[in-house]
């Protein structure tokens, strides 16, 4: 525990309710374990109180007597062994052998010696300045390591020269602050660039390690007041920069895949922002492509390649299998579009439910015979008292054990006609001339009841429902691998209908591999929905983490699209 008597006593509750305000932007328990463990460990905190005890000496500003400790203790340790051993000399001889007091006193001489700074080459001469108009030349040092620098160069069209065109935030040109956008640069490591291309200097950049050194003529224009912005938005496709032919420099792009949350620090530039993935340890921003970009074919092209089958219909009301040719489901919502123009990004913004507010919806959806209804089903009977489902309406006539409200609403043809020209539906069909339907007001029901409603549905629905009232949480039931989907569905039996009547019957190959194809053309249209995908190889382990999972997002904070937050 940590002694808020001490002197860090103010530092502990400053780092305490830092926690507190980092919580919004941890995406996982395990990221908030991580800095609580961090911010309030001993570790820390001894650092803390010998950071403490040095400010005490600061006024008196301490110099070291002598800048070479560890040639004094040699010295003295020879010294000993010449003389009478007694007890004393023994014990100081074993005290100066001890690694600990050696490495002390090399820590001394080191900061005695001022070597803590890496060791800078000489500098260069200075250029021949025979361009009279240039009025100042900029010698820039900066240590590389593995980390790339964090700039990006491009040649002006119009005076021909190499100058550094981005500044990726938090990179290390950035924190050095000693190169800025627009300085023309003239020489690296003493080799003159100006006659080179763009693609010829950034491999030796690449390639440098230890000091490079960079003559840069600085600009002249007025540097523009940085604004960080505070944007998160999740991707909504995946983007590697290294296979991207557009991006101005490979390395200073940021790969990322859907789902991803990322934080844009720079919208200064119309086609390459800057951005960093949310929970990242590295703080170097990125480039990647713009809204702008969105609006050109080719990117289109190059990264949002959807493929278009028609995707498996759920069987919302168990009746919807492929070979069952009675049934039409008439979807209201979502018809197929050949062409699909797709937003690149979500903005999105930390959520987490008050405890007075209603539960999020959740909804499950997946290729046909997935195992969506028994994962719905497993949730209902483990906590019927949490969960529940909609209760569907029918035009069918009610059977003497059936009643009203309970497995359905029995309702007239009439009224149903009426309630669909009226859009109350969320989803409706027929089957021998009755018609089915799930209609919105039967999902706001079950959330008035203070409970989870779980629903059901094809993917195309869930745009219906993608509002701040509902604040659906999507999985995607996924089917693991054909081969996995084989062994696991050995002894499972499907419903389908043959001859009108309804029949159990084993999967088929043919099952499995529509299975697969759907699953696949779902996540192409649809993936950008989806917040959670489970496979359902095991249904245990995938109840299991779809049960966690339900339980996470009613206490921990998520991303939501910020639109959700307006009511
Ligand atoms: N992981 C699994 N391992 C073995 N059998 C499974 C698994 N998941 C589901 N099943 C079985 O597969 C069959 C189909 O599952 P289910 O009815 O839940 O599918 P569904 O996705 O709801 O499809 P539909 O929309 O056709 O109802 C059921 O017999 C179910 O018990």
């Amino acid at each position: 525990m940590i002694n808020s008597s001490s002197g860090s006593g103010g530092v502990c509750r400053l780092l305490a309710s830092l926690l507190y305000g980092l919580e919004y932007h941890m995406d996982t328990s395990e990221d908030s374990t991580f800095l609580q463990d961090m911010l309030m460990g001993n570790t820390l905190h001894l650092l803390i109180k010998v950071y403490d005890r040095l400010q005490k000496y600061r006024a008196q500003r301490p110099a070291p007597l002598l800048d070479s400790t560890q040639g004094l203790a040699q010295d003295l340790a020879e010294e000993l062994r010449g003389v009478v051993t007694s007890p004393e000399t023994t014990e100081l001889l074993h005290l100066l052998s001890k690694p600990h007091v050696q490495a002390f006193l090399s820590v001394h001489d080191m900061v005695a010696q001022k070597e803590f700074d890496p060791r800078l080459p000489p500098l260069p001469p200075l250029p021949d300045n025979d361009e009279k108009e240039e009025d100042s030349i900029k010698i820039v040092c900066l240590m590389k390591n593995q980390e790339p620098l964090g700039a990006t160069i491009k040649r002006d069209e119009s005076t021909g020269a190499i100058v550094v065109a981005r500044v990726l935030r938090g990179g290390a040109v950035d924190r050095s602050g000693l190169i800025r956008e627009g300085d023309k640069l003239k020489e690296v490591n003493g080799v003159p660039v100006e006659d080179k291309n763009p693609e010829e200097i950034i491999p030796i950049l690449a390639h440098s390690e230890g000091a490079v050194t960079f003559t840069v003529i600085p600009s002249t224009k007025e540097e523009p007041e940085t604004i960080e912005t505070k944007i998160f938005v999740r991707a909504l496709f995946d983007y590697d920069p290294q296979a991207d032919p557009a991006i101005p420099c490979k390395d200073a792009g940021l790969e990322f895949w859907r789902g991803d949350v990322l934080q844009i620090v720079s919208q200064e530039d119309d086609t390459w922002w800057q951005a960093r993935r949310h929970g990242d340890a590295n703080l170097r921003a990125g480039l990647i492509p713009s809204r702008q970009l969105q609006e050109s074919i080719d990117f289109n092209l190059i990264y949002l390649v959807f493929s278009l089958p028609t995707a498996g219909l759920r069987r919302s009301f168990r009746l919807s299998r492929k070979d069952n040719t009675s049934l039409q489901i008439r979807q209201k919502m979502g018809k197929e579009h050949a062409i699909i123009h797709l937003p690149i990004y979500q903005e999105v913004l930390p959520y987490r439910r008050n405890l007075e507010e209603p539960y999020r919806l959740v909804i499950l959806t997946g290729p046909v015979g997935v195992g969506v209804t028994e994962l719905k089903r497993r949730l209902l009977l483990s906590d019927p008292e949490h969960f529940s489902v909609t209760v569907p309406y029918t035009t069918r006539e009610q059977k003497k054990q059936e009643r009203e409200g309970v497995e359905y609403h029995f309702v007239s043809k009439h009224t149903f006609e009426k309630d669909i020209l009226n859009h109350k539906f969320l989803e409706y069909g027929e089957h021998k001339g009755n018609y089915y339907g799930t209609s919105l007001d039967s999902v706001r029901r079950v959330i008035a009841e203070s409970k989870v409603c779980l629903l059901d549905v094809e993917p195309h629905i869930i745009a219906a429902l993608y509002s701040s009232e509902f604040k659906p949480y999507v999985v995607f039931v996924k089917p693991p691998p054909i081969e996995r989907l084989r062994l696991s569905r050995r002894k499972a039996k499907v419903l389908a209908s043959q001859n009108e009547q309804t029949v159990t019957k084993i999967f088929t190959e043919e099952d499995f591999q529509d299975m697969i194809s759907s699953a696949q053309a779902m996540e192409n249209k649809y993936g950008h929905l989806f917040e959670k995908v489970i496979i359902n190889d095991d249904l245990a382990m995938a109840f299991t983490e779809l049960r966690d999972e339900l339980t996470k997002i009613e206490t921990e904070t998520r991303w939501i699209p910020n639109t959700w937050a307006h009511v």
